[in-house]
């Protein structure tokens, strides 16, 4: 624990950041399974918004474990750790101006609350991918569920490890009979949402 600590104040407000931007920085935090689509909508909702000449940028939960999230591991404590790192690099990225993507199985609901809780107002977008098992595990596309079955990898999540669904996320994306909207489709709604809420708009 870090003690006699004092804050530094910035010269540049990050109000001042936002209208150099023209737009409001937040956090879109997806949640789901593995294999529910996390990844492909980030990078779906990354270039919907480029084309749109608003600067985002993706914190995907796979890639930070290649660096700053190596040491941990999958045990409950250490995904617990993950969120929480990962929450602050969001809530900076957003502080920053920016439009932070965040896509995380991050399964603990509690955890998910205590990023919102680091955010100001309804800068955090919690967006379920309200995908079946069934289906995720029919896509498969690491092998993971696979290996998991067989018990190689222990504690996957949604198999011997626990998922724990929203209760009052902003967007919820669902498959419809079997069936998965596309990603530029699942893309357009959370910008429609966006959109509706200010954060495009020239501040
Ligand atoms: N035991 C176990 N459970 C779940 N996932 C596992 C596990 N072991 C490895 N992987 C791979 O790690 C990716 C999930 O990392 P996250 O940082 O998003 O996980 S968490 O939020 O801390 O739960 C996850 O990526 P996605 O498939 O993109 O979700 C997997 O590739
Ligand atoms: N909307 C979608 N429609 C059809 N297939 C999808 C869709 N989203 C993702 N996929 C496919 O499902 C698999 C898992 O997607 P991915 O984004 O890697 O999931 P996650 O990041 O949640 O593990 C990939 O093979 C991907 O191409």
């Amino acid at each position: 624990m870090s003690t006699n600590i004092f804050w530094q104040e910035s010269p540049i407000g990050n109000t001042e950041r936002q209208k150099l931007l023209n737009q409001k920085g937040c956090v879109v935090w997806i949640t789901g399974l593995s294999g529910s689509g996390k990844s492909t909508l980030a990078c779906s909702l990354s270039r919907e918004l480029y084309t749109r000449g608003k600067l985002s940028y993706i914190l995907d939960g796979d890639n930070l474990r290649h660096g700053l999230n190596k040491d941990l591991g999958f045990k409950a404590e250490d995904r617990v750790e993950n969120i929480r790192r990962v929450g602050e690099v969001a809530k900076l990225f957003a502080d920053a101006g920016l439009i932070c993507v965040a896509s995380l199985i991050s399964p603990y609901r509690k955890d998910r609350d205590a990023c919102r809780e680091m955010m100001q107002g309804s800068s955090f977008i919690e967006v379920y991918m309200n995908m079946s098992l069934q289906l995720c595990e029919a896509r498969d596309p690491k092998g993971l569920y696979k290996l998991a079955r067989a018990g190689k990898i222990k504690g996957f999540t949604g198999i011997d490890d626990p998922y724990e669904s929203p209760l009052n996320c902003e967007i919820e994306l669902k498959e419809k009979e079997g069936e998965c909207p596309s990603p530029v489709a699942m893309a357009e709604e959370v910008i429609s949402y966006l959109e509706a809420k200010g954060f495009l708009q020239n501040q």
